[in-house]
This record gives C-alpha cells, structure tokens and sequence, in this order.
C-alpha cells in the first residue's frame, strides 16, 4: 500500500509507478528508425494475451517516481521521448508532459487508447484492442492507428478501427511477434491490395535492441 501522501501525488500525476526508461530507436510504426528516450509506465488492465511487456500490468511492483526525476532524466538525451507503458493514459499524462514540453522535447505517446485523453502530445500513436475499446478522444485525436495482427479476423478489426479514426492518422498494420512468420505475408499482401495502409515491424527486436 501507498502512503497517502504518495497516492495523492499519484493521483495527480506528479509521481508516476516508473517500470523502465530507455535510451533506443523507435521500432515501430511512423518514427521508425529515430531515435528516442522511452519512458515505460507501470498499470496495465486491457489484457492482451499475446502482450510482450506483461511485466508492467501490476502498477503496484513499480516504484512511484517523482516526474522531477523523469524528465531530469529524459532531456539529458535525444530531442523526443516516447511515454509508454503499461497504459499510460491510466494515469493524468497532464504534468508530465507539461514539463517535458517545457525542455523544449517533442512528446509521444504509445496508447491502445482505452482510458480519455490527458496530457499534450505532439505524436499519438494509437494500437487499438478488442477487449477494450479506445475512448472517442484517443480516435479523434490520433496521428497513427498501429493494428496489431494476431489471426485473420484482426484485418476486419483494423478496417473496422480505421472507420472511427480521425482522417489524416496514418495507417499501419503490425505482425503480433509469435505469429510474425504466418502473418507477416498476409500483410504484405493486404498492404498491396489496401494501399491506404502500410506495414510496420517491430524493428527493435530484429536489431537486438531495447
Ligand atoms: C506494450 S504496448 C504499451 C502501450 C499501450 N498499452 C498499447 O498497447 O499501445 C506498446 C506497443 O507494442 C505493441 N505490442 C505489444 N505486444 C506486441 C506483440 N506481441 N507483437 C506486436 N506488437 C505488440 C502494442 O500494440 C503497442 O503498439
Ligand atoms: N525500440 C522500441 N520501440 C518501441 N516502439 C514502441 C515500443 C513500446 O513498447 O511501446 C517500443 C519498444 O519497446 N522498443
Ligand atoms: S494494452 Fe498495451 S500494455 Fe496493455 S496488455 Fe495490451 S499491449 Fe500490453
Ligand atoms: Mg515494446
């Protein structure tokens, strides 16, 4: 259990249960490639079975972490950081974004979108999940809609999630790791056919990097 003290400063998100931070290259999705500092928020209660950072669903084996330090931390490195989690739209995105914006970073987010908006991002990367479905503000304000393709009914899903999406947000579809080498050339043939889309790999994981 928290103190109250600390739950309070939780709640108004001026401590936040800090699974990892990372300096790397964006794997995925439109900044493929770029390089980033990625900050990786504990709480997670979507339940993606095939999700590959499970680790960080129990907010409570993170340890809370004053923003202070995340963002001291955050802008001795590259120019953009990426607020991922975990669900990082659990928790009010609204300080600590506020301050990473102050030193002049640019702010992305990684987000299946189920909980509303809160903080100021510059780049919202939105990877919807059936089992629970994005809030009308995460749809109407995403720069990206980043589909996760695990079995044949997930393109259905992806069109169906493109229809709610705001239109200028960029199209992707991404293989589901365990499933990359049955999926992966569905894809591209879906890609092909449906040009309104493109593919994004998790690029990481092929270069052995965080
Ligand atoms: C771990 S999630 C954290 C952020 C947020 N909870 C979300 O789902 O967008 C980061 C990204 O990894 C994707 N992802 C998670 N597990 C994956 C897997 N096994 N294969 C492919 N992408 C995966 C998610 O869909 C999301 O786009
Ligand atoms: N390199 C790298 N790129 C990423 N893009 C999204 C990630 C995430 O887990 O949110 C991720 C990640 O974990 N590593
Ligand atoms: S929403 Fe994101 S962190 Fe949560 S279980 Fe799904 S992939 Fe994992
Ligand atoms: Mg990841």
């Amino acid at each position: 259990m928290l103190s109250k003290e600390i739950q309070l400063e939780v709640n108004k998100g001026a401590m936040l249960p800090l699974m990892e931070e990372f300096y790397t290259i964006q794997g995925e999705g439109f900044h493929t490639g770029t390089a980033a500092y990625f900050i990786r928020i504990g709480g997670c209660d979507v339940g993606c079975h095939w999700c590959d950072v499970k680790e960080s669903w129990n907010a409570e084996l993170h340890p809370p972490t004053s923003i202070d330090l995340i963002v001291k931390n955050a802008s001795t490195y590259a120019d953009t950081v990426v607020v991922t989690g975990g669900e990082p739209l659990s928790w009010d995105m609204t300080l600590l974004t506020q301050q990473l914006k102050d030193k002049n970073l640019k702010v992305h987010i990684e987000t299946s979108g189920a909980y509303p908006l809160s903080g100021s991002w510059d780049w919202i990367c939105l990877s919807p999940k059936k089992n629970k479905l994005p809030t009308q503000t995460v749809y109407d304000n995403a720069h990206e809609l980043k589909v996760i393709i695990h079995n044949k009914h997930d393109f259905i899903f992806a069109e169906e999630q493109a229809e709610l999406v705001n239109n200028n947000a960029i199209l992707f579809l991404q293989p589901e790791w365990s499933k990359k080498e049955e999926m992966t050339p569905l894809i591209v043939d879906y890609v092909m056919n449906n040009p309104k889309w493109r593919v994004s790999l998790q690029t990481h994981k092929y270069l052995n990097i965080p």
